[in-house]
């Protein structure tokens, strides 16, 4: 994702600064600029950056700076607060709720993902025990109520739509009324896509939207649309309620910044992110975690939140119990490599790890991905039981490795690379150990209020050290205001 890349050189640029020996203005302009040119190539709208910029210096301090204290982490929360201020409207999106019809009508442009977006956002409800429905108003593509057809089956969602009938307005009213009867609690329309200049596509949506008064309208974007995005959004949100914004093929080579600009123009937040052309490649979009991650600050939170869906439950409290030991195992990292080809996703588990980006798994090339992880799974198959359980690096030797090649038919190179990636993997892991891993009642505790005390059993000594012990913390927490983005903020460590 591009977006990493962004987020790399944000990060460089705040570690290049806090290398000066002195931080004055020079410096703290050169760190401001580089990173104003991170986000303008990353498409960001130019009056949103130099907005941020201006008000980046009238936080920073550059007397604190001078101090030499914590250069680092005054200047990357300054930045972790705007980006996020960008990225949050301010107010929530509508809710919808369980067991009491909602409404949800989703618009953009032709080909944004709007109809796979529409499945995804119903099998994501569905699948937390929602009762939802899909009408398609779409006459306008000739093949697109197949489409929606073709996904609802899939997904077994009852859907609505007409091959005859060419009034989409009659067509979004028949089907609201008719699964609001069956008690569908979230009726989802879909729309016919257009472009900004089709003034007869935008009537029709207007009309939909009058006819069915949705309780909330998804405006669905394309993330590779770049610095077209804001007048885009903007003329969406000129002519229907926009209350939600989905930024969709977050996985593609899109630079992303087109994101933070949608919510500029429409104030209203992103809710969701789709991230592949299947039905599951979609995320819940929650600022803090995304800016923490981002900035190469990982999302511990996120992380934990992913372990519990996609690692098997009798298999989360050992795995969780391995890994804050700092004992990553060859046998581990096959265990989740069968994770991995079960569930899919736990590429997106490891991306919101510092250090762990998408290297493994990199979207788009999943294929690929999947893969090699088999053909490491072959190798590790020829392993003993002692090789698979030790975290002696000098187990290896060798003989092991010729042995290994032999059994699975594979390449001395081929083991080799394998174990590159279990150092690589386990080195990462390391740098993990004596962190408490947060149990679920931790994490409900967190959204609670979390307080220093808890904050400092769930973190690792070392990093506890770093922050200059309790009261370190507790004013570092006081600064920050909420626990919440202390989770997301320390999952990197590595300030
Ligand atoms: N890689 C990737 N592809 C996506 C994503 N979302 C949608 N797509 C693909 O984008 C293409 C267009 O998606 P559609 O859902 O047909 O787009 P649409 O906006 O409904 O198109 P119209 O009905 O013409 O407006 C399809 O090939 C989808 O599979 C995503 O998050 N990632």
């Amino acid at each position: 994702m591009v977006l990493a890349e962004l987020g790399g050189r944000i990060s460089r640029a705040i570690q290049h600064m806090s290398n000066a020996t002195i931080i004055d203005e020079k410096v703290l302009n050169e760190c401001l600029n580089e990173i104003t040119r991170a986000l303008l190539s990353s498409d960001v709208q130019f009056q949103l950056v130099r907005d941020m910029q201006k008000n980046i210096k009238a936080i920073v301090n550059l007397e604190d700076l001078a101090a030499g204290h914590n250069k680092r982490r005054i200047i990357q929360q300054a930045i972790f607060n705007e980006l996020c201020k960008m990225l949050d409207p301010g107010k929530p999106a509508f809710t919808p709720k369980k067991g009491k019809p909602s409404i949800i009508m989703f618009v953009g442009l032709q080909g944004s993902g709007k109809t796979t977006t529409c499945t995804k956002y119903a099998y994501y409800h569905q699948k937390k025990g929602w009762k939802p429905a899909l009408v398609c108003a779409d006459t306008f593509r000739a093949g697109a109520f197949d489409q929606l057809k073709q996904n609802a089956t899939k997904a077994k969602i009852p859907f609505y739509g007409s091959y005859t009938e060419s009034d989409p307005v009659k067509i979004a009213v028949e089907g609201v009324e008719t699964f609001k009867k069956e008690n569908c609690d979230l009726i989802i329309v879909d729309t016919s896509g257009r472009h900004k200049q089709e003034a007869a596509l935008f009537e029709e949506m207007r009309q939909v939207s009058e006819a069915t008064k949705p309780d909330l309208v998804i405006f669905v974007m394309d993330s590779s649309i770049g610095q077209a995005a804001f007048d885009q959004a903007q003329a969406f949100k000129q002519s229907v309620p926009v209350g939600a914004v989905i930024v969709t093929k977050m996985d593609g080579h899109a630079k992303g910044g087109g994101a933070l600009s949608a919510v500029a123009a429409t104030k209203s937040p992103v809710i969701f992110i789709g991230t592949g052309e299947h039905m599951d490649e979609f995320e819940v979009f929650d600022v803090k975690p995304f800016v923490s991650r981002l900035l190469g600050m990982g999302d511990w939170t996120g992380f934990m939140d992913k372990i519990h869906e996609v690692v098997p439950v009798d298999q989360q409290p050992e795995l969780l119990q391995k890994l804050s030991e700092g004992n990553f195992t060859l046998r581990i990292m096959y265990e989740q490599f069968q994770n991995i080809l079960k569930m899919g996703p736990i590429g997106q588990v490891f991306s919101m790890l510092p250090g762990f980006s998408a290297e493994l798994m990199p979207k788009g090339r999943e294929k690929e991905s999947q893969a090699k992880i088999k053909r490491y799974m072959t190798m590790m198959d020829s392993m003993t039981n002692e090789e698979l359980d030790s975290t002696n690096p000098k187990l290896m030797n060798e003989s092991r490795i010729m042995r290994i090649a032999r059994g699975s038919g594979r390449q001395v190179r081929e083991v080799m690379e394998m174990l590159e990636e279990y150092k690589r993997l386990a080195k990462i892991w390391s740098k993990m150990k004596g962190l408490k891993i947060p149990t679920r009642g931790d994490m409900n505790m967190r959204s609670r209020n979390m307080n220093a005390q808890h904050m400092s059993k769930i973190l690792p000594p070392q990093m506890l050290k770093q922050i200059g012990g309790m009261g370190g913390l507790q004013s570092l927490m006081k600064q920050m205001g909420s626990s919440k983005d202390m989770m997301g903020m320390f999952g990197g460590g590595d300030s």
